[in-house]
């Protein structure tokens, strides 16, 4: 065992987050103790579960606990545990390195002004550096369950830390904050004890300090040397519901989700029947930094019987509701269950059935009765709901009832329009639920797809997520009602057409049938079809896809992803009403006809949010036919 101390750098993300965090939580200092809790509660998981398989871990001290306690004249506040503890390897990954994945997406996110960084810093979670809020050295001793070397690793918090091998008798962590000027409140039995049952009274192990034995001269407590719990040390979960209050199923939260915010909404219940669990679910109130990154791990804990198993997102929730945090203890399960086991688990599917089941409950009780709520969470997490349609079919309807949408109608671009809503407005005789999908809800918005359904009154969704086509192309109908992309295919309006209308555009596409020629032999292999439109009112044309072939909107997001796609033809539509189909009709010269026949097509294609081929023989064209039309 070599004593020497070696001295090792941070890496450059721990100097910046321990820097930002300082600044941006030192007017929530006290929490600093609730991460130093929650991470001695999670190391005793961790030795509870690799004790099932060696109990020899436990080295004859089989009872898990925390210890707090305070040295006035040295100012220091000391966390111990005899959790699993941490090799020297460990310390060197786990505490010099931030090894989360995302981290470093993160620390570009940040702007450098510090108060919209305290707000990012919330959500990638502090951690054991939030000691450093209140010390201006920490030292961390710890020794792994059934190792028997102990490494100490020591820092200022300013760029570098020390790490030597020593001697402990106790396996676990402890951790000695060596307090900065000013902090001396902490050096408190009072204060201490209350931050304990303010913020990790939900702990499950005991968290002991020093018991007090009365007042001293000065009015402070005399502590003796018993130990007694401060916190209730039981299961959070396993309490009856009328036992817990608000702010402890918050902290609990806080704990699991390793959040600095308060949850939007929970769900907590005991499930009997065929499988036997408590599930107690969160839904998170902010989105994490990295909800769009696949190797995220951190998802709903599995416990057995009270005992940590592991957390993972997949088995329990589906990748659509990966926001969602808690714990979900199983009364049956072996406690020797693998992720093997898991995999095959039909026990498994049916705890987490009934909890997705739980949790779109969760949202559509908020949906009813706590709109805000809703919408709150809809901004932060509905566009990772939306996958659900396509992912989840047994639980399809109830997610699609849950789906919000921007629409014609909508005032402001909130989405806070649902399928219900829209079918409640629907005209006389429409039978169709009408949407356009585009890249922004400017393009949505002026499409020119839309100017029939403008022109009689009739609503359109405005779907501008990229998950859209996703959605649309998974979920056909809604309550009977198809739905039809205003962009596909024949219009066909149903009901919404009369007889007189559908008469005069009989009449249009006869007259209009020469003009129409023209334009498909300028155009020859560009287009599928030109016909005459009976959707545009304003515009002069407006490219349309087959109603099989996949939208323009996805093709183009396709190929942004540089997938090779195989794009098929779209039909021109004219409007023959339009001046400049009228010039066109009545053009002689039939290369002018044809530059004419040309910028309509490409300006199609530029208003649905398309990219020109040839973008330079288009300005070269228009200029052309300025000058012509100006001579
Ligand atoms: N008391 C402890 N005993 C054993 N390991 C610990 C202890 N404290 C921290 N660790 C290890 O160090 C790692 C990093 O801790 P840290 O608190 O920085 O982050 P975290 O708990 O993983 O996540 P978050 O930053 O979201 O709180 C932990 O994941 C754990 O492996």
């Amino acid at each position: 065992m070599s004593a020497q101390k070696e001295t090792l750098g941070f890496q450059t993300e721990v100097k910046q987050l321990l820097k930002l965090m300082i600044h941006s939580l030192y007017s929530n200092k006290e929490i600093f103790l609730r991460e130093l809790i929650s991470n001695a509660s999670d190391a005793a998981d961790k030795l509870r579960f690799e004790g099932l398989a060696k109990p020899e871990l436990f080295e004859n001290d089989p009872e898990l606990k925390i210890r707090i306690a305070f040295d006035k004249d040295a100012r220091t506040v000391t966390i111990a545990d005899n959790g699993i503890g941490m090799s020297r390897d460990e310390v060197v990954s786990h505490i010099g390195t931030i090894a989360k994945s995302g981290t470093k997406s993160f620390f570009e996110q940040l702007s450098g002004d510090e108060k919209k960084d305290a707000h990012l810093i919330g959500q990638f979670g502090v951690g054991f550096y939030s000691a450093f809020i209140v010390a201006d050295k920490v030292t961390l001793t710890t020794r792994r369950a059934g190792e028997a070397e102990a490494v100490r690793w020591e820092s200022q918090g300013e760029g570098e830390y020390t790490l030597e091998s020593v001697e402990k008798a106790e396996r676990g962590t402890e951790i000695v904050l060596h307090l900065k000027e000013g902090e001396d409140e902490l050096l408190n039995d009072w204060k201490l004890k209350g931050i304990v049952r303010k913020y990790s009274d939900h702990i499950s192990i005991p968290i002991e300090m020093k018991k007090g034995s009365g007042y001293g001269e000065d009015g402070e407590v005399v502590v003796s040397d018993e130990l007694e719990a401060v916190n209730s040390a039981s299961a959070l979960w396993t309490r009856s519901k009328s036992d817990i209050t608000e702010e402890q199923y918050q902290e609990f939260y806080k704990h699991v989700a390793h959040d600095f915010t308060d949850p939007l909404a929970w769900s907590h219940a005991r499930v009997e029947g065929r499988q036997e669990y408590t599930e107690l679910l969160y839904i998170p109130s902010r989105a994490p930094f990295d909800l769009y990154d696949r190797e995220r791990k951190q998802g709903v804990k599995l416990y057995v019987r009270r005992v940590f198993i592991m957390e993972d997102t997949e088995k329990l929730m589906p990748h659509y509701l990966r926001f969602v945090r808690g714990v979900i203890d199983s009364n049956d399960l072996p406690l020797n269950v693998s992720r093997e086991i898991l995999q095959e688990s039909k026990d498994i599917d049916a705890i987490r059935a009934g909890c997705v089941k739980k949790v779109l409950g969760l949202l559509e009780d908020l949906s009813s009765n706590q709109p805000e709520k809703y919408e709150a969470f809809w901004k932060e997490f509905g566009q990772v709901l939306k996958e659900g349609v396509g992912e989840d079919h047994a639980n399809k309807e109830r997610i699609a009832k849950l789906l919000r949408f921007v629409s014609t109608t909508s005032e402001g671009v909130e989405p806070t329009v649902s399928l219900a809503d829209y079918i409640g407005r629907m005209k006389e005789g429409q039978d169709k639920i009408y949407f356009i999908t585009a890249d922004t809800l400017a393009a949505a918005k002026n499409s020119p797809h839309l100017e029939v359904f403008k022109k009689k009154g009739v609503e359109v969704l405005l779907l501008v997520d990229r998950v859209d086509e996703w959605v649309t192309g998974s979920l056909f109908e809604f309550d009977g009602k198809a739905l039809q992309s205003v962009a596909k295919g024949a219009l066909d309006l149903g009901a919404l057409e009369d007889e007189a209308d559908k008469e005069a555009q009989k009449q249009v596409e006869e007259a209009s049938k020469p003009v129409v020629e023209k334009v498909q032999k300028a155009l020859g292999e560009q287009v599928k079809e030109v016909r005459a439109t009976a959707r545009l009112t304003e515009s002069p044309a407006c490219l349309v896809a087959g109603e099989h072939d996949m939208s323009a909107h996805l093709e183009r997001m396709l190929k942004a992803a540089g997938q090779k796609v195989e794009g098929s033809k779209p039909t021109l539509e004219i409007n023959p009403e339009h001046v400049l189909v009228k010039k066109l009709a009545g053009e002689a010269d039939e290369a002018r006809a044809a530059d004419l026949a040309q910028v309509l097509y490409d300006q199609a294609l530029l208003a649905e949010g398309g990219k020109l081929e040839d973008p330079a023989s288009f300005v070269k064209r228009i200029n052309k036919l300025m000058l012509e039309l100006s001579a």
